[in-house]
């Protein structure tokens, strides 16, 4: 089982201005509400690809309530802890001529709540997958996702953080299966610009160097990076797209490695896949439908020139045919039951 923890969940609320003047009434052509926080989007897109998961995390007020009644609706399971006072917090992106994002501060965790959550981190056992991901409310200790994984080392779980500076650095001290920085972050840490996956390769065996297993660097149009744990490095475009929402595109690539490293893929091909999860979602609104995860694999190994699996193209094929008979445009599923 897939778990993902998300600490400081959020409302997306996306509004696209047409100015951005300070100091003046701004007016938004049109206005989107999404459930977001990074492993929330984790579990989202990995509830198009069928895969389950559990969302686990700390909500609080109407916000929280929002959010966990759409999970709900999604068929996303869910086991948050409910704080008494204090909201889930609404994260405002401005989708202009140039992406702007206000995020929250989040609300003040009480320790009895670290503990309620805690205790609940014991459903989480061997074989299963803990992806510990996003910002953390400033009343949380720095060390929380360390003392997350200290608290359930040696059950044979698989971590995956995808955490800002300080919380990235504290975390692969133990050793976490995989971490997901960007370019920017990476840069931030090592007080660097790296621009490309080549650039990138340096820092990520920093950040191997300091514990972490697998290292996948994105770098936006650039491509992205795959140090494996074997030393390997993978490289791979991104699919030419027109952007729409640059939110929730990293989640989406951690949450396309997963499905297909859990699947048994080798790193390569979740490393491709894992690229298109995050194109797909940068070209969406919101987190990729699987229409656009599979329209975008197809483009990018067109554009690699490599030919996709048979396992995969033949499950795009289902999918198609799935949303076909959904939509009552083909009559397979009686063919096939003939
Ligand atoms: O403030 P954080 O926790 O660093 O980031 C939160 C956030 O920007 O990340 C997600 C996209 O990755 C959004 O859904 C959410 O609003």
């Amino acid at each position: 089982m897939i778990y993902t923890m998300t600490l400081n969940p959020a409302l997306d609320y996306v509004m696209h201005p047409n100015t951005l003047d300070m100091g003046f009434t701004n007016r938004s052509s049109s206005e989107e509400l999404h459930c977001g926080g990074n492993g929330i989007n984790v579990s989202t897109l990995l509830k198009e690809l069928d895969k389950v998961t559990v969302a686990m995390g700390i909500v609080g007020g109407f916000t929280g309530e929002y959010l966990l009644s759409d999970l709900q609706r999604q068929g996303i399971p869910s086991n948050f802890v409910k704080l008494d006072s204090g909201f889930t917090r609404i994260n405002v992106k401005l989708n202009g001529i140039v992406m702007t994002m206000v995020n929250g501060n989040g609300p003040r965790i009480p320790e009895k709540k670290v503990d309620e959550l805690l205790e609940r981190m014991d459903v989480v056992g061997s074989g299963d997958t803990l992806v510990l991901t996003g910002s953390i409310p400033s009343s949380l200790p720095e060390d929380i996702y360390t003392r997350l994984m200290a608290q359930l080392a040696g059950r044979g779980i698989q971590f995956v953080v995808d955490a800002p500076g300080q919380l990235l650095m504290e975390a692969i001290k133990a050793q976490p299966f995989l971490i997901k920085p960007n370019n920017h972050e990476v840069g931030r840490i090592f007080d660097a610009n790296p621009e490309t996956p080549e650039e990138c390769i340096p820092f990520a065996k920093k950040l191997q160097d300091g514990g972490a297993r697998n290292v996948i660097v994105s770098c936006g149009g650039a491509g992205s990076l795959l140090l494996d744990e074997y030393g390997a490095e993978h490289i791979v475009p991104t699919a030419k797209i027109r952007l729409v929402n640059a939110t929730g595109a990293g989640d989406s690539m951690v949450a396309g490695f997963l499905a297909k490293t859990t699947a048994g893929y080798d790193y390569d091909t979740a490393l491709i896949y894992a690229s298109a999860c995050g194109t797909a979602t940068a070209a969406s609104k919101g987190i990729a439908k699987r229409a656009t995860i599979d329209r975008v694999v197809t483009a990018l190994y067109k554009k690699m020139g490599r030919e996709m699996p048979a396992s995969i193209a033949e499950e795009i094929q289902l999918a198609r045919h799935k949303e076909e008979a959904r939509e009552g445009k083909s009559s397979w599923l009686a063919d096939s039951d003939q």
